[in-house]
């Protein structure tokens, strides 16, 4: 099911995590990034359009400074973040040049969303970008607001981009395979829920737990992703950016994920098909 949905969908957001792009230390996963620019590369090539949303810019901060770790003062978390987007990019901008492939960077507010103009301007950037084969790299303005630094809202830029591009897919790359009945970190017996079709009866069963280390949101902030983008039709994955080669494996169908389907009675898009004319 996966796999024939990633196989099918031309226009894919895919969201990393400040969890999956960090080693354990805090410094930037290089690794990582070298094979998600390789699998990107080969989506491209496939005739696929990549939007990338990525965290990251904090704990890039943190290792290029070496200080800081533990300040919890929003103003230095907001330096710090200004410091590692700098690193951030540049590590990206390698990756993706060893493919012949531009970058462009875009820093963005969810508040950005919600006005006309803004939003306009967005889209006119981000078509452009895509139109020429420039993979955009997304992330949160964390200078002009800190929500994302404080509530994991990066999840929610993901969700808003997906609706705004109307993509086929989002991708949500956490450090954790998928979603659970319980915090897998907490509880070892705890399952992966491989579909989801009812997110809101689900959340009466199941229990929703801290985030880890250097994560923001938990996931909460995926779980309200889902919800965003599912009331627009859109379906989402949410899988581990720890696993090697995660999006080829996916495509193969040889791991394991949470799929968030659209429950077709709220979404959006079926609400509008059913309105009269
Ligand atoms: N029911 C659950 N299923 C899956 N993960 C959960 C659950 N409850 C809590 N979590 C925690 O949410 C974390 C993922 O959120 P977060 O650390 O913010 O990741 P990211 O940096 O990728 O945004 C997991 O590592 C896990 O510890
Ligand atoms: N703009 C912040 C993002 C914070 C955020 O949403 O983090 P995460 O919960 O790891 O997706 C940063 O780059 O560090």
């Amino acid at each position: 099911m996966i796999s024939t949905l990633i196989e099918n969908s031309k226009k894919i957001v895919i969201k990393i995590g400040s969890n999956t792009l960090a080693n354990e230390d805090g410094s930037i996963n290089k690794q990582f990034l070298k094979e998600l620019s390789d699998q990107v590369a080969g989506f491209v090539t496939k005739g696929k359009q990549i939007v990338l949303v990525s965290s990251g810019a904090r704990i890039a901060g943190v290792a290029t400074i070496g200080k800081w770790m533990r300040k919890e003062d929003m103003h230095y978390k907001q330096a710090l973040c200004a410091i590692g987007q700098v690193e951030l990019m540049d590590a990206y901008r390698k990756v993706f040049a060893a493919h012949q492939i531009h970058v462009g960077q875009m820093l963005l507010t969810r508040d950005d969303f919600s006005d006309g103009s803004r939003t306009l301007n967005i889209r006119n950037t981000l078509f452009t970008l895509l139109d020429e084969g420039v993979v955009p790299i997304i992330n949160e303005n964390d200078t002009v607001s800190v929500e994302e630094i404080r509530i994991g809202d990066n999840d929610t830029l993901a969700a808003l981009t997906t609706n705004l591009w109307n993509a086929d897919l989002l991708i949500l790359f956490s450090d954790i395979d998928g979603l659970y009945n319980k915090n897998p970190n907490e509880y070892q017996d705890a399952e992966l829920i491989e579909k989801v079709e009812d997110l809101d009866r689900l959340l009466e069963t199941i229990e929703v737990g801290n985030t880890s280390d250097f994560g923001t949101g938990g996931i909460v902030t995926k779980l309200e992703a889902a919800k965003k983008v599912n009331s627009y039709g859109i379906p989402m994955i949410l899988a581990s950016g720890k696993k090697q080669r995660i999006l080829d494996r996916l495509l193969e169908g040889s791991e394991k994920a949470t799929l968030f389907l659209p429950n077709q009675k709220n979404s959006i898009k079926d609400q509008i098909k059913r309105t009269p004319k």
